[in-house]
C-alpha cells in the first residue's frame, strides 16, 4: 500500500536532508517515525504527502506515485493532522470542517451524512458540530483535524505529533481512535517524540538519523538497542529501564512488566 524507495530530497542542492530511504507498508500497522530534532522527519512527512515530491526515487501510496499526482488526490490517499491544527482548519463550522472531505468524493448524501455523524461521534465532537473550530480549545481542535481525515476514510494516516497538548483523557481516545484504524487495515504513521507513547502503539519503529533511514525494527528491538537508540537520539522508556535494570525480559507496557513480574515470584 505504502512504499518508499530510495528516496533523496534537498530543499537546496548543497544540502540533502534525506538520503536513501526505503520502506514498505501494506498497511494494518502502525509506525513510528522517530528522530533527533532536524533529522528529516516532517520533510518525510511532506514526500509522502505529496507536497514536496523527491529528488530521487518514488514514493507511491495506494498505487498512486507522488511525483505524477497532485497533492489533492494523493489526499484522498493519505490522510494527514499537522502538528498545528490550524494549519489546515479553514471552515466556519466543525461539521463543515469534517465534511468538507467526504464532500469531495464521490458518495451520495446519505454516506457523507453517515460518514460526518460517526467521525464526530468518534473523536467527542458531536455536541461542538455547529461551533467555529477556532472557538474550540487545543486538543478539541487537534481533534476536528483528525474527525475531517477520518470522514476522508484514506488508506494511510500521517500523524505529527498529535498526542502533543492532550490531557490524559484525550491521548486515550486518540490511541483508542489509532488502535480502531489500523484494525480496519490501514497505515498509520506517527511522528512522534513521546516514547512511552510509540511504546504502547508502534508495531514498527522508522528511525531517521541525519536524514538517513537508521532503524527500521519492532519496537521491543528498537528499545533494547542501545546503538539504535542513540542514533535517533531516543531513551527507552520507564518499563523498558525498569526491566533491564531488573533482569526481566523487556516490557513495553506497565502490564506487560507486570506479568514478566509475576511470572518471575510465582
Ligand atoms: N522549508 C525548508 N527549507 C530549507 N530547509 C529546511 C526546510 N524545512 C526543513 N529544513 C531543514 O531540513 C532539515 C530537516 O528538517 P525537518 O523539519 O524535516 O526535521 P524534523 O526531524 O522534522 O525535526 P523536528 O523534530 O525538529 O520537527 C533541517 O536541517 C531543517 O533545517
Amino acid at each position: 500500500m505504502l512504499t518508499v524507495d530510495q528516496v533523496a530530497f534537498h530543499y537546496s542542492a548543497a544540502t540533502p536532508v534525506l538520503r536513501e530511504v526505503s520502506f514498505r507498508s501494506e498497511g494494518g500497522e502502525i509506525l513510528a517515525l522517530v528522530g533527533r530534532n532536524g533529522a528529516g522527519k516532517s520533510t518525510l512527512l511532506r514526500l509522502l504527502n505529496g507536497l514536496r515530491k523527491p529528488t530521487q526515487g518514488a514514493v507511491v501510496i495506494a498505487g498512486k506515485n507522488t511525483r505524477d499526482t497532485p497533492p489533492h488526490i494523493i489526499s484522498h490517499s493519505i490522510g494527514t493532522v499537522f502538528q498545528t491544527p490550524e494549519q489546515q482548519i479553514f471552515n466556519a463550522t466543525v461539521r463543515d470542517e469534517v465534511a468538507f472531505g467526504p464532500n469531495n468524493l464521490p458518495l451520495t448524501p446519505q454516506q457523507r451524512e453517515e460518514r460526518v455523524v460517526r467521525a464526530l461521534a468518534r473523536t467527542r465532537l458531536t455536541d461542538f458540530a455547529g461551533k467555529h473550530p477556532l472557538d474550540l480549545d487545543q486538543a478539541q481542535r487537534r481533534f476536528v483535524a483528525l474527525a475531517s481525515v477520518l470522514a476522508s476514510q484514506p488508506p494511510a494516516l500521517l500523524l505529527d505529533e498529535p498526542q502533543r497538548g492532550l490531557d490524559q483523557r484525550g491521548k486515550n481516545l486518540l490511541e483508542e481512535i489509532i488502535r480502531e484504524e489500523q484494525a480496519a487495515g490501514r497505515c498509520i504513521i506517527i511522528v512522534c517524540h513521546d516514547m512511552e507513547f510509540v511504546a504502547r502503539l508502534a508495531s514498527r519503529i522508522i528511525a531517521l538519523s541525519e536524514g538517513r533511514l537508521s532503524a527500521d525494527m519492532a519496537p521491543v528491538d528498537f528499545f533494547s538497542d542501545a546503538p539504535a537508540m542513540a542514533a535517533a537520539s531516543v531513551e527507552p522508556p520507564d518499563t523498558l529501564r525498569l526491566s533491564a535494570a531488573l533482569g526481566l525480559p523487556a516490557s513495553l507496557t506497565p502490564s506487560s512488566f507486570a506479568d514478566h513480574w509475576l511470572a518471575r515470584h510465582n
